[in-house]
């Protein structure tokens, strides 16, 4: 049995030079075509491997899910993150014990702190209310909404992380939402490809060590962050996330587990950079998409002013009452790709994917995008199109190729925070404001911006109250 086969790697630079490092995508599927749906590249001298298509991804990520779950411990996101961090979290931690432990906490957590509950459903409620108030003050002014939905994002995950929101202007909540939105583009992005293929280069003066510096100082902001929570903290009495995490660091002594201090900071820049740049941008895609398809934005309408009636606001719930707009979220996600190659994978023993050899160490790069576009998947793969969740009686489904928080043992751990946000954001603002895409902002640009997570083009839009606030 072989090892993948592939474009030929130059010395040293690997397969760098044959794909478009501000936005590989469109190479990544050429060679799809070319090599077929699991194929090798080189970053550097390393290989990786590319799992393109519904039927590879499930081989890999569910069936053989436990030779496909590691990650690679030496990218330049690693060593970003370990900058001042003994830790690596949970996104970045190799697939064992320590993982394990943290994932299984972190899911936990999340559901104590309101998953599921009415607390996380007011937070974000609450949330929504606040860029309501700062919608309104743009009626019949140009809107920017760039920074607005990155501000709210950050916003609710922060009540779970430290049980408090920041104003926009806070000089936490700036550092922070620059910082993810700068560095998801180093990542995946030109630099970060260079940093991880050619070694040599890695302590230069380059674009790359601005991540460094911002991961720098994001240590030193959550260490602060820590230190002043442990003063007014009850243990016994968590508050939220941190104060939980404490509390199981206390029951847990020096028991040789993976929990402690460094690991709470890794972990808590997880959920916030995870919780953020997500959401942020899949709802910068869907008022993109929306005020340019304003049929579909008035169908959600209808639909929306019809379950809601007289009720003050949306719950979770009623999405059940609302396929259409389910369907419209959905198309949404699909579109926006926002985490178009998923976090890289790596193997942990020697396996086999499609008949093909992979040794233990190979990087894997989960192609999410081009399930997402897959052929024969979706009714209209390569379309704005809400009838790709909908079945013949209008009713919603989600096809199985519909996978923008991966799947397997490393699915997204804030999947339904996530769906929840994405919801009860939409349904609010849709039901208050009619969006308007500006007469003279010319074509709109769909292809997004590449990085870790992939984000529109900025845009403005114009905004016309059609509905009064309920009480
Ligand atoms: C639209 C929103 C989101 C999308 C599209 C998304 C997508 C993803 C993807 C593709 C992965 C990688 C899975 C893999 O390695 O196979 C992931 C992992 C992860 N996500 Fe999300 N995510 C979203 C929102 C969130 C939110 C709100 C949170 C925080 C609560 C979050 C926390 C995480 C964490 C902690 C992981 C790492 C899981 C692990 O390695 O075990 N995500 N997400």
């Amino acid at each position: 049995k072989e090892f993948p086969p592939g474009p030929r790697p130059l010395p040293i630079l690997g397969n760098l030079l044959q794909l478009n490092l501000k936005n590989p995508i469109a190479d990544l599927e050429r060679l799809a075509k070319r090599y077929g749906n699991v194929y090798s590249i080189f970053i550097g001298k390393r290989p990786a491997v590319v799992i393109n298509g519904l039927q590879a991804l499930k081989e890999a990520l569910v069936t053989k899910a436990a030779d496909f779950s590691g990650r690679s411990q030496d990218l330049m996101v690693n060593h970003v993150v370990l900058v001042k961090a003994n830790a690596q979290g949970v996104i970045l931690a190799d697939y064992n014990t320590a993982w394990k432990e943290q994932r299984r906490f972190g899911l936990m957590t999340l559901r104590n702190f309101g998953l599921g509950k009415q607390t996380m459903e007011q937070n974000i409620l609450r949330e929504t209310d606040h860029i309501t108030q700062l919608i309104e003050q743009s009626v019949g002014k140009m809107l920017n909404p760039q920074l607005l939905f990155h501000n709210a994002a950050s916003n609710i995950i922060c009540q779970v992380l430290f049980a408090r929101r920041f104003d926009y202007e806070d000089e936490f909540m700036k550092f922070f939402v620059g910082l993810f939105q700068e560095t998801s583009k180093i990542f995946n992005g030109r630099w970060g490809m260079i940093y991880d293929s050619i070694p040599i280069v890695r302590n230069l003066p380059l674009p790359f060590r601005k991540a460094f510096e911002l991961f720098k100082v994001a240590h030193e902001k959550r260490l602060v962050m820590v230190a002043e929570n442990k003063k007014t903290r009850i243990p016994g009495k968590p508050r939220h996330f941190i104060d939980s995490y404490l509390d199981e660091l206390d029951k847990r002594g020096d028991d040789g587990s993976s929990f402690s201090e460094d690991q709470l900071c890794a972990f808590i820049l997880d959920l916030h950079f995870a919780g953020t740049d997500t959401i942020a941008n899949t709802l910068l895609t869907a008022f993109l998409y929306l005020m340019n398809y304003p049929k579909i934005q008035e169908r959600c309408q209808q639909e929306i002013d019809n379950v809601l009636d007289e009720k003050k606001e949306p719950c979770f719930e009623d999405r059940h009452q609302m396929p259409y707009v389910q369907a419209v979220i959905h198309e949404i996600q699909r579109v926006a790709d926002t985490v178009p190659l998923s976090v890289f994978h790596c193997t942990s023993k020697d396996t086999q994917l499609m008949g093909y050899s992979i040794p233990k160490g190979t990087i894997i790069i989960p192609n999410l995008s081009s399930v997402l576009k897959e052929e024969g998947q979706w009714k209209s793969p390569h379309e704005f199109n809400p009838e790709n969740f909908l079945n013949d009686r209008g009713e919603f489904v989600k096809p199985e190729a519909f996978v923008p928080f991966s799947t397997g043992h490393r699915m997204c751990l804030g999947e339904v925070l996530a769906r929840m946000e994405l919801f009860l954001i939409v349904v609010t603002l849709l039901r208050r404001f009619k969006f308007i895409w500006p007469e003279d902002a010319g074509e709109p640009e769909y292809t997004p911006v590449f990085g870790s997570t992939q984000t529109p083009k900025p845009y403005s839009m114009k905004v016309q109250v059609r509905s009064r606030r309920l009480s």
